[in-house]
């Protein structure tokens, strides 16, 4: 069943000011770490029933003290285990000193351990609040573990990731698992965090509900749940033009391909109708390789504007193998100024890359009528100094550019991240990496604008697509090509 809780992702500081809230309605904080180390050496137990040894690895503040508490646990069950602690125990403050003063056992200085083939490591030494860079000694034991090889479960997040960007500081463990609390964290879906966290096990310690909403933020794990309503409803009342016109412009005779990608995606997806609005050179290209997509001569302004005559067409995509910059900004003024929706995709972008504002401002005025698609390069052109501001997340770098540009986003990527200007986000974890392929964005483009066409709002027809997008990626499997994304996606079984 799905669960809110499932898909929320909280950053440190909500997580930080949870806590705070938890403590202050009543709630036994030691209970919370009591709870946390005790899943985290039932997942130890549960997963390494061949470890030899588990080397429990504790740092100097609350992590320690879920690693203590773990530690404690296993000693109990009877596992035999080493525990290391970075800095002095005495130390320790609050939870964590009381964690420490309920296991009675040995402490090493973590500079001794010696990792030894047959440990299975519980990386109890950051957190959520890691701050900095981790510190040498850390740094020289993760490079032994790593040499040897050795199985690692992190506690909360792997040391060295940062939770809320999922950034390496430094240096980080590489866990086979990685148990987590109530709810995952930036660090847990987000590059490279995600790749280094392995499978990541979310523990319900107890915080109420009630408590979490009262501080999560808008960020959540795409999944169908959250967009399920929005998705267009099929009625044997259906017919073509309910299901919408989609409309994709086409780049010149030597480039056409991409936009064909779009467009059969498009009609794979839903929309009622395609139309390719072809360059009058590149007509018998096109013409030659489409049949249930259908062909339209455009070559300027003019031929555009006798176009939108026709109410019908609502949506367009551009820019997949576009090529035209400056017709490429025409045009899109002309979409905007009409009212149309839009699809904003690879050269269509790099089109505004001398004057970003000039294309905010088309479509500042309205509800969300424009998607944008960058990949990191592409964002990096619209968005400088959004991308070079390293102090921001995936997360928050998306949120910011769509609240900008009044636009849903779509910043591309193995961790997609599709942001409304309203600050919801969603981060994508569906893809596979095959979908790294040749036109594999031009085929999500055609997806997107097949969902707004169908009535989708554009932060929904973003997320929705992107999953698609993924799902089909998967069922394509290795190897895949664009064009297998595209017959993927009527296969696929009913969303969710
Ligand atoms: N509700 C929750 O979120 C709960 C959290 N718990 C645990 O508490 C952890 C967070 O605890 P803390 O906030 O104490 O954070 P951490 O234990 O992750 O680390 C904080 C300590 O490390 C120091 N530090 C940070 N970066 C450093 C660096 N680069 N070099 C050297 N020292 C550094 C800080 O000064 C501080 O003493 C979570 O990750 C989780 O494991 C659990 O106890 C259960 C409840
Ligand atoms: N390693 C990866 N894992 C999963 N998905 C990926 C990966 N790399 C790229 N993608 C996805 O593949 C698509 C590539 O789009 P894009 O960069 O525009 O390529 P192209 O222009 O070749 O179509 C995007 O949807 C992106 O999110
Ligand atoms: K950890």
């Amino acid at each position: 069943m799905h669960r809110e809780i499932d898909t929320l992702i909280l950053t440190p500081d909500d997580m930080g000011r949870i806590d705070h809230d938890a403590a202050a309605s009543g709630l036994s904080s030691y209970g919370l770490m009591e709870r946390a180390g005790q899943a985290v050496a039932a997942a130890a137990l549960r997963r390494f029933p061949g470890a030899l040894r588990f080397a429990v690895l504790c740092g100097p503040g609350n992590n320690g003290g879920d690693g203590y508490v773990a530690a404690r646990a296993l000693q109990e069950a009877g596992a035999a285990i080493a525990v290391y602690a970075f800095g002095d125990p005495a130390t320790l403050k609050g939870d964590a000193a009381e964690a420490f003063g309920c296991f009675k056992g040995p402490v090493f200085a973590l500079a001794d351990y010696a990792p030894r083939v047959g440990d299975v490591v519980i990386d109890a030494l950051f957190g959520a609040g890691l701050s900095r860079d981790l510190p040498e000694t850390v740094i020289r034991t993760i490079n032994a573990v790593r040499e040897k090889v050795l199985p690692v479960l992190a506690v909360d997040l792997p040391s060295g990731i940062d939770g809320r960007t999922g950034q390496v500081r430094g240096r980080a463990f590489e866990a086979v698992a990685t148990v987590t609390f109530m709810c995952r964290k930036p660090g847990h879906v987000l590059l490279p965090g995600r790749m280094l966290a392995g499978d990541v096990e979310i523990f319900d310690i107890g915080i109420p509900g009630r408590v979490l909403a009262r501080h999560a933020g808008h960020s959540r794990v795409n999944t169908p749940a959250l967009w399920r309503v929005a998705l267009p409803t099929e009625t044997s009342a259906t017919h073509k033009y309910v299901r919408g016109h989609l409309a994709v412009f086409s780049g010149g005779a030597t480039a056409t391909g991409a936009a064909r990608l779009s467009a059969l995606a498009g009609l794979r997806a839903g929309a009622g109708l395609v139309t390719l609005l072809s360059p009058r050179d590149a007509l018998a290209t096109n013409a030659a390789h489409l049949t249930s997509v259908m062909l339209k001569p455009l070559d300027s302004e003019d031929d555009l504007a006798a176009l939108l005559e026709d109410a019908r067409l609502k949506t367009f995509v551009l820019g997949p193998g576009f090529g035209h910059m400056d017709k490429a900004r025409h045009y899109v003024r002309r979409l905007a100024e009409t009212g149309r929706q839009l699809v904003l995709d690879a050269d269509g972008i790099t089109a505004f890359r001398d004057d970003p504002g000039s294309l905010f401002q088309l479509f500042a005025a309205s509800d969300t009528r424009l998607v944008l698609t960058p990949h990191d390069g592409e964002f990096a052109r619209l968005f400088p100094d959004l991308a070079a501001d390293k102090g921001l997340s995936k997360i928050e770098r998306a949120q910011k550019a769509a609240a900008r540009s009044n636009a849903a986003l779509v910043l591309k990527g193995a961790d997609t991240v599709i942001a409304a200007p309203d600050g919801r986000a969603l981060v994508n974890d569906n893809a596979s990496p095959w979908l790294a392929t040749a036109g594999s964005g031009d085929v999500l483009a055609g997806i997107i604008g097949a969902h707004l066409t169908q009535g989708m709002p554009a932060f929904e027809a973003a997320a929705s697509a992107v999953w698609r997008h993924g799902e089909a990626g998967r069922a394509a499997g290795e190897g895949l090509t664009a064009e297998d994304i595209v017959n993927a996606l009527s296969g696929l079984s009913e969303i969710g």
